[in-house]
C-alpha cells in the first residue's frame, strides 16, 4: 500500500499533527547544530503557507542523557527558521496540550514538549496499544491529521511515532518522502554497488555488512574506522594493544568473531585496511599492516595512504557508493585525511548515498559536498538500505481505516 503525502491532504483551518526528529547535539543547553530543524523547513512551511493549524511533536535526547532537554530552545529557533510564528507548549497531551492546539490561528504551529518526558514514549508497542496511550489517545481528539516527517526515528515503535495512524488521516511529510524515494528502493542502483562502512557501531555495521553481502546488494564493502579495525583483528592481524582495548571495553569481542564470519563467507568482497595512522611525537605516523606487530599504546586512529589508494581505485569504478561512518577519529584535524579523501572519492561515484549523524557533521566539518543524498538518519537509513521495514512507515502505510 502507498504511502499517502502532503500532495494528498487538504489542510486549510484544519488541525495538523506533525512528527518531526530536531534531535540535535545541544551545546551549554542550546543547539549546537540546527541540520535537523532546518531538514524540516520545507514541510511545515508548505502546511503553513496552506493555513494548517500546526501542533510539532518531537523527542530530544534520550532519558537520564546529557541531551534529554525540553524542546523551548527549538521552538525559539523554528519561529527564527519559518515565515509563521511559533510558539511553545510544555505540555504533550491533556488539557493544556490540548487547549494550545485547539486556539492556534490558521497558519500557526505550537511545539509541544519533548514526547520522551512522558514514560510511554521510550518504549516500544505494536501500533495498536500505541493508539492507546496517553499521549496519543489523549492529543489525537484535538488533531484532524498526522504528519509523519521523522524519518531520522522511524526505525522506533514508539507511539507517537506509530499511534496515530490509528485514529487519524495519516501521511508522509517532505522529509520522508524524498528518504523513502531515494532510499526505498535500493536494489534500483546502478552496479557496480559499494558499501563503505566506517565509524564505530560496530555492531550496526556488521549487522548491514552481513545482510547486504548475503543478499547480493553488495559488490565491495569497504571497511574503516573501528569497523575496519575489527576486521583486521578477525583476518588475525595483531593491531596493538591500544586499538584491540578499545574494542574490547567497547564490548565489541563477539563482533571479532562475527567479522572472522563474514571474511571467511565473503571474504573476496570485503576489504580492509592495509596501513593504518597512528599518533607518533604528536605527529601522524603511517604503519604497514607488517609492522604492527608488537605496537603498543598507539592507537589506529584513521587509514592510512596504502588503504586509501585501494579503496579509492574501488571507487572510481563504482557507480553506486552507500557510505556510513568516518574512517577516522575526523574531529582531530591529524587524523581526518582518511575521512576527507574517502569522503571525496565518495562524491564523485555517479551516484553517491551518505547516512548517520557523524557522518554528516564529518561533511559540514570538512567542507565536502556533491554527494547525491544525505541522509537525515543514521539508523533508520540503515535499516532501510538492508531491505528491512521501518515501523513509523509501515503504521503510515496500513494505520487508519475511516470505516
Ligand atoms: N579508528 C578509530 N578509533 C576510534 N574512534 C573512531 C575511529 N574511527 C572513527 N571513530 C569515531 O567514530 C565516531 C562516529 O561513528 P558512528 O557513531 O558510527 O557514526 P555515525 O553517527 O555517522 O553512524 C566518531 O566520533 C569518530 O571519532
Ligand atoms: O538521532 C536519531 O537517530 P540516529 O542516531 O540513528 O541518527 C533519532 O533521533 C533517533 O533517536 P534514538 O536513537 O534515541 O531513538
Amino acid at each position: 500500500m502507498p504511502v499517502g503525502t502532503l500532495d494528498d491532504l487538504s489542510v486549510a483551518g484544519r488541525r495538523v499533527g506533525v512528527r518531526v526528529d530536531i534531535n540535535s547535539p545541544l551545546d551549554d543547553g542550546g543547539l549546537a547544530d540546527d541540520a535537523r530543524l532546518r531538514a524540516h523547513e520545507q514541510t511545515l512551511s508548505e502546511l503553513l503557507e496552506k493555513d494548517a493549524r500546526v501542533a510539532v511533536l518531537a523527542h530530544q535526547g534520550r532519558p537520564g542523557g546529557d541531551e534529554f532537554e525540553t524542546l523551548a530552545t527549538h521552538a525559539e529557533r523554528l519561529d527564527e527558521l519559518l515565515d509563521a510564528p511559533v510558539s511553545y507548549a510544555d505540555a504533550n497531551f491533556g488539557t493544556a496540550a490540548r487547549e494550545a492546539v485547539e486556539s492556534l490561528e490558521p497558519g500557526t504551529a505550537v511545539v509541544l514538549e519533548n514526547t520522551r518526558f512522558y514514560a510511554e514514549e521510550y518504549m516500544q508497542f505494536e501500533p495498536e496499544e500505541a493508539g492507546e496511550t496517553h499521549l496519543v489517545a489523549g492529543l489525537a481528539p484535538a488533531l484532524d491529521a498526522f504528519v509523519n516527517d521523522a524519518f531520522a526515528a522511524a526505525h522506533r515503535s514508539q507511539p507517537s511515532l506509530i499511534g496515530f495512524p490509528q485514529h487519524l488521516p495519516s501521511y508522509a511529510g517532505r522529509v520522508m518522502e524524498s528518504e523513502l524515494d531515494v532510499l526505498g528502493d535500493v536494489e534500483a542502483t546502478e552496479r557496480p554497488r559499494v558499501y563503505a562502512l566506517g565509524g564505530a557501531k560496530v555492531s550496526d555495521s556488521i549487522d548491514v555488512a552481513w545482510n547486504v553481502l548475503e543478499s547480493g546488494l553488495a559488490d565491495q564493502v569497504l571497511t574503516a574506522g573501528v569497523v575496519g579495525n575489527v576486521f583486521l583483528l578477525a583476518d588475525g592481524v595483531d593491531i596493538g594493544d591500544a586499538s584491540a582495548d578499545f574494542i574490547y571495553d567497547e564490548g565489541y569481542w563477539d563482533e571479532i568473531d562475527r567479522a572472522a564470519d563474514l571474511l571467511d563467507a565473503h571474504g573476496d568482497r570485503i576489504r580492509f585496511p592495509q596501513d593504518v595512522a597512528v599518533e607518533r611525537d604528536g605527529e601522524r605516523h603511517e604503519i604497514g599492516l607488517n609492522a604492527l606487530p608488537g605496537n603498543e599504546g598507539e592507537a589506529a586512529m584513521d587509514i592510512g595512504s596504502e588503504t586509501l589508494r585501494m579503496y579509492k581505485s574501488v571507487l572510481a569504478d563504482a557507480e553506486t557508493v552507500i557510505l556510513n561512518g568516518p574512517a577516522g577519529v575526523f574531529e582531530d584535524p591529524t587524523f581526518a585525511t582518511g575521512t576527507r579523501e574517502l569522503y571525496r572519492a565518495a562524491s564523485d561515484v555517479p551516484f553517491s548515498i551518505v547516512g548517520g549523524g557523524d557522518t554528516a557533521a564529518a561533511i559540514r566539518r570538512l567542507g565536502i559536498d556533491g554527494f547525491s543524498h544525505i541522509s537525515t538518519g543514521g539508523g533508520a537509513c540503515l535499516r532501510l538500505l538492508t531491505g528491512q521495514a521501518l515501523p513509523a512507515v509501515e503504521a503510515l502505510r496500513h494505520g487508519y481505516d475511516a470505516d
